[in-house]
């Protein structure tokens, strides 16, 4: 039996961080990887669907400015577009974040990894052979999560996309039927018509994005309207067969309507990676998600010894959440290797509420949307005495400058109690990288009337903060 101070079970981004974090501690790690160092993010998630919807989102910026648009003239070219893709996931080739691991002194151990009690982890290589792996101070579980399927008879006969296929397809669909109206259905929509396929969106809700505040969902669903995506609301598929000569798919639903397209992608959200990780050694339920106090410590268990990081705690189902974690829960178990005792609360640097209190998405979509801390409706449920205050951010001199079409929506949720923002949420062009300073005043709980003393320059898109506080009466 191997020994380390701090076993982690996945090498996606949680668990690559908090690895070497620990190991930058001065801790003995080893990272156990069923499949690729990297993870779904890598590979099969935010980075693959990223380079595909960045051409047409550099092709419609240009199509925006007079002088500009008339030299847009073609379509994308899908075979570049993909083969940009394919340099950055290398096709799942894991060589340099492998090295990367190396590098930062974390032990690697390729293979399932499995809990076998207190403090206990073995992994099952790919020629059978298992390996016993005993931790010193902590077993931190980072196994990320799967796509959830609905229950549509006959998808797992059609060879049903997934977001694994949707970020790796080497080919143009000619008709893809979406199932979902989250995030994954936006952007996946977005990057797949662009590319030239038709698509159809089967929404069970009556709006997109339903967890955002309602002008993100009524945004997207105008632009990917604009873009020839077709968005049916208030439908769901009730079953899917392949035509064994012609492979297309007939989509039959609840409306009493078929759709015959050629690939179907499942985008209903995620089911935790737990259902073969020997949950039940410790005295856990099987396949359910690891729920954890704010220094990622596994509730359930006693000890101090089980952490979990990542999309498999169900806090934040996000890369730059998972590594937030990670850095904290690596903080939080060499606090208490030294022998103290790391407490949750607080702004130390082993805890994640703050960051959580302001959680930040960016989604890709025409147009972006990207939200920070609460929605209006999230922080009244919350208890919290809120007023918003919106605008359009069409109306900025800035954004009128930045494109001809500028259309944008910004929305500030502020506390009144405390004169504090703790929910904003803008779209439009730029509003994935403007939605960073929202994160910053949320977190450093910025009183409004020193905000008002933070200014934008002229003549930025940023200006749309002023226009909210002059909004608020400031
Ligand atoms: C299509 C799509 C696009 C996305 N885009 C974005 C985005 O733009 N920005 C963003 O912030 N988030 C995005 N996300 C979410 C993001 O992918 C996840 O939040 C992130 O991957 C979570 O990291 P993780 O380390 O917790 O899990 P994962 O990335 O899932 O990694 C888990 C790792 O654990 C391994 N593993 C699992 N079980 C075992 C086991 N028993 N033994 C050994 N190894 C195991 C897996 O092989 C995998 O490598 C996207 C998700 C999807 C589906
Ligand atoms: N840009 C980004 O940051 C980004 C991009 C993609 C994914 N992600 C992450 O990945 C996670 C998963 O994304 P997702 O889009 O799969 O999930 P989601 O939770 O965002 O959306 C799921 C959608 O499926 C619908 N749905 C659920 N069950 C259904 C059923 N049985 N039939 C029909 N519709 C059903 C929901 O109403 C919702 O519209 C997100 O929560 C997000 O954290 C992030």
């Amino acid at each position: 039996m191997d020994t380390y101070d701090v076993v982690v079970i996945g090498g996606g981004p949680a668990g690559e961080v908090v690895a070497g974090r620990a190991a930058g501690a001065g801790l003995s790690a080893v990272v156990v990887e069923a499949e690729a160092v990297g993870g779904e993010c890598s590979y099969r998630a935010c980075v693959p669907s990223k380079a595909l919807l960045r051409p047409g989102a550099v092709r419609a910026e240009a199509r925006s400015v007079d002088g500009a648009r008339q030299t847009v003239t073609a379509d994308l070219d899908p075979a570049r577009v993909l083969a940009r893709r394919d340099r950055f996931t290398g096709r799942g080739d894991d060589t340099g974040q492998a090295d990367w691991l190396d590098g930062a002194g974390v032990t690697l151990v390729r293979g399932h990894g499995r809990l076998a009690g207190e403090r206990r982890v073995e992994v099952t290589g790919a020629d059978g052979t298992v390996r016993a792996l005993r931790a010193r101070r902590a077993v931190v579980v980072c196994t990320g999560t799967e796509p959830a399927l609905p229950p549509v008879e006959g998808l797992d006969r059609i060879g049903v996309w997934t977001n694994r296929q949707a970020t790796t397809a080497d080919a143009v669909p000619t008709r893809l039927v979406v199932i979902g109206g989250g995030v994954v259905a936006c952007e996946m929509a977005t990057a797949w018509r662009s590319l030239g396929a038709s698509v159809t969106l089967l929404v069970r809700d009556q709006a997109l994005l339903t967890d955002w505040e309602p002008c993100a969902g009524e945004e997207v669903t105008r632009g990917l309207g604009d873009l020839g995506v077709t968005i049916r609301f208030g439908v769901s598929a009730l079953r899917v067969a392949r035509d064994a000569h012609t492979r297309t798919v007939t989509v039959e639903t609840d409306d009493g309507t078929a759709l015959v397209c050629d690939e179907v992608l499942a985008a209903v959200g995620r089911r935790p990676r737990t259902a073969d990780l020997g949950l039940e050694t410790v005295g856990l339920p099987v396949g359910d998600w690891l729920p954890v106090d704010d220094t990622c410590r596994v509730t359930a268990v006693a000890g101090d010894w089980l952490h979990a990081v990542g999309d498999v705690n169900g806090r934040a189902p996000l890369t730059h959440m998972a590594k937030y974690q990670a850095r904290a829960c690596a903080a939080a178990i060499a606090e208490r290797a030294a022998g103290r005792p790391a407490d949750p609360g607080g702004r130390q640097p082993w805890s994640i509420r703050a960051g959580h209190a302001a959680v930040p998405r960016a989604v890709f979509t025409r147009p972006e949307v990207a939200s920070a801390g609460l929605t209006e409706r999230a922080a009244r449920e919350a208890g919290l005495a809120v007023r918003a205050v919106e605008y359009r951010t069409d109306d900025v001199a800035g954004a009128a400058l930045h494109a001809d079409d500028y259309r944008g929506f910004a929305k500030l949720v502020v506390d009144e109690n405390r004169g504090v923002v703790v929910g904003c949420t803008l779209t439009g062009p730029m509003a994935t990288e403007l939605i960073h300073t929202a994160t910053v005043a949320i977190v450093g709980e910025v009183p409004l009337d020193r905000l008002r003393h933070a200014v934008p320059a002229f003549p930025t898109v940023s200006e749309v903060w002023l226009r909210l506080l002059e909004a608020y009466g400031l």
